[in-house]
C-alpha cells in the first residue's frame, strides 16, 4: 500500500495480484463472467489490505494441546455499503471476507447529461458504533461518492467512521472527494490519468455497471 504526494487521503493498493487482476478487467475483450469474478476477487484482496489496522483483543481459548490467549477482532461492528449498481460487485467480495458484516445500499445513477448523481434508494443498518466501508468501482467526477458520504452523514455516520474503496479513480474525482470529505480515506487499485469529455475515466475500464451486468 502506498500514499500519493498530492492526495494525503489516497492509498494505492499496489499488490501485484490486485494489479494483475485489474489489468484483465480493463481489457475490452474480457467477458462479463470474468469481469464479475475478477471484481469480486479484487474487492476481497483490497478488503484484506484495508482491514489491516482493525484492533484485536485477546481471548482465552483451549487448543487440543493447551490453553492460550488468542487474538480476535475487537469490538466495532462493520457495514459494507455498495453504491448501486456497480458497487454490489465489490460488496460480494468483501462479504466473503467478512461474513458477519451488515450490508447497506445506496442507489445512485449519473444523469447522462449533467453527470450529477440521482439517488433512488437508501437502506442502511443501525449506525451506532459501526464502521462503514463504502464501495464503488469507479471514482470519476467524485460526485457520486461525495453524495453517498453526504447521505451516510445525514443518517448519522461521522466521516471518521467511513472508509471509501474504489477500484479505479481519476485525479479530478479524488480532488473533489478530498475537498468535500478530508477525513474519509480513499483506497484504490488504480489512480488513472484523467476524465474524458463524457466524464469517463481514461484509460479506465468503461462503464463498470454495464460491464458487470452485461447491459448497455
Ligand atoms: O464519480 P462519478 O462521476 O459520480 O461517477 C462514478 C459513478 O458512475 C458509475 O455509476 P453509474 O451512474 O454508471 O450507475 P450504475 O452503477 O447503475 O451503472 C459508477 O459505478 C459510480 O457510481
Ligand atoms: O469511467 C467511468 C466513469 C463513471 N462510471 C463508470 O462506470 N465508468
Ligand atoms: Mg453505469
Amino acid at each position: 500500500m502506498s500514499t500519493h504526494k498530492d492526495f494525503p487521503n489516497l492509498h494505492i493498493l499496489d499488490h501485484p495480484l490486485i494489479q494483475h487482476k485489474l489489468s484483465h478487467m480493463r481489457k475490452v475483450s474480457t467477458s462479463t463472467k470474468t469481469f464479475r469474478q475478477l471484481l469480486k476477487e479484487i474487492a476481497l484482496l483490497m478488503g484484506y489490505e484495508i482491514t489491516r489496522e482493525l484492533p484485536v483483543s485477546y481471548e482465552d481459548i483451549e487448543t487440543p494441546i493447551c490453553a492460550m490467549k488468542a487474538p480476535v477482532i475487537q469490538g466495532r461492528k462493520l457495514a459494507v455499503v455498495p453504491i448501486l449498481r456497480a458497487g454490489s460487485g465489490m460488496a460480494d467480495g468483501l462479504i466473503e471476507l467478512m461474513p458477519s458484516a451488515r450490508i447497506g445500499h445506496i442507489g445512485l445513477y449519473r444523469d447522462p447529461e449533467t453527470h450529477m448523481p440521482v439517488e433512488y434508494l437508501v437502506k442502511l443498518p443501525e449506525v451506532e458504533g459501526r464502521t462503514f466501508i463504502l464501495v464503488d468501482p469507479m471514482l470519476a467526477t467524485g460526485n457520486s461518492a461525495v453524495a453517498a458520504i453526504d447521505t451516510l452523514n445525514k443518517y448519522g455516520v461521522a466521516d471518521k467512521d467511513i472508509r471509501f474503496m474504489a477500484l479505479v479513480a481519476a485525479p479530478e474525482g479524488v480532488k473533489v472527494f478530498q475537498d468535500a470529505h478530508p477525513d474519509v480515506p480513499i483506497y484504490t487499485a488504480g489512480l488513472d490519468e484523467k476524465l474524458n469529455e463524457k466524464a469517463y475515466i481514461v484509460p479506465g475500464l468503461g462503464d463498470a455497471g454495464d460491464r458487470l451486468f452485461g447491459t448497455r
